[in-house]
């Protein structure tokens, strides 16, 4: 890990925060259509637990974060939110009432698995500022989810955002597929991606995130200049089987006390 300090409007960062992202303590409880795991309960415990900042990501086809569990977990984290969304005017609403401390927009298809790729910013600057403008006047900071393109990194200063988050998806999936050449290609993208926005505006936050896992995630870590790493999926999967044994455990407690 390196050493040097990262000087930020946020403070001096030693090391990346982790923002924990916990869509799919959701996505568990949608499959069955009950009340549990609650998503509440989760981000309480990774605060408890050292996270930074809880990420949720409400998706227009509300397939795993309900708007309750938004205003709910607004209500008593203690850390800070970060709410991805959609640039719709739907989530505008949403967003300007809840007050999250940062909104990150995303690109969302709704057939996708996850989210594909960065939102195109270039392509839509003129709605893009209007609606961040929007965002930071009812007191929102605001993020832009982008894949790791001079190009985007540009607009997105230019659309006057206070962040972007650099998509590592491409990095993560060239990793999985066992290809460790387009795997380097990818880090050094996102590498160039953090010294444009640093030599274009050093105030501009860098955050990175998507599909990043405890094997992939220390060469991201270790790049200078980013704020904040976002991560989920793999977060969520580890908790299954730190969890496991003491659940069979608990199971059976309660199957077989003294009533
Ligand atoms: C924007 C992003 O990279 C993540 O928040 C991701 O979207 C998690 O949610 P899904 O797994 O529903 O895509
Ligand atoms: N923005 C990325 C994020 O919040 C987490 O993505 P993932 O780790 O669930 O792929």
């Amino acid at each position: 890990m390196t050493t040097s300090s990262l000087s930020t409007a946020h403070g001096t960062l030693q090391k990346p925060l982790l923002g924990v992202n916990i869509d799919h303590v959701a996505t568990l409880r949608q499959a069955r259509g009950v009340n549990y795991p609650s998503p509440l309960a989760a981000a309480l415990l990774c605060e408890k637990a050292g996270a930074d900042g809880i990420t949720i990501h409400l998706r227009e086809d509300r397939r795993h974060i309900q708007d309750a569990d938004v205003y709910e977990i607004a209500e008593q984290l203690t850390t800070r939110m970060n709410l991805e969304i959609a640039a719709t005017e739907e989530m505008l609403k949403i967003a300007s009432e809840v007050k999250p401390y940062w909104v990150c927009l995303v690109p969302e298809k709704r057939a996708e698995l996850t989210t594909e790729g960065g939102l195109d910013v270039a392509g839509q600057l003129a709605w893009l500022t209007d609606y961040i403008g929007k965002l930071q006047a009812a007191g929102i900071k605001v993020s832009l989810f982008i894949d790791p393109d001079d190009k985007q990194v540009a607009a997105a200063i230019e659309c006057g955002t206070d962040a972007i988050e650099l998509h590592t998806g491409a990095y993560a999936e060239a990793g999985l597929a066992g290809d460790t050449g387009a795997q380097q290609n990818e880090l050094a993208r996102i590498k160039a991606a953090v010294a444009t926005a640093q030599r274009l505006n050093n105030q501009l936050l860098v955050n990175a995130g998507h599909g990043l896992t405890r094997d992939n995630v220390h060469a991201i870590a270790q790049i200078e200049g980013i704020y904040e790493l976002n991560i989920g999926h793999a977060l969520i999967a580890d908790a299954v089987f730190a969890g496991l044994e003491q659940a069979v455990v608990m199971m059976k407690d309660a199957m077989y006390k003294e009533s």
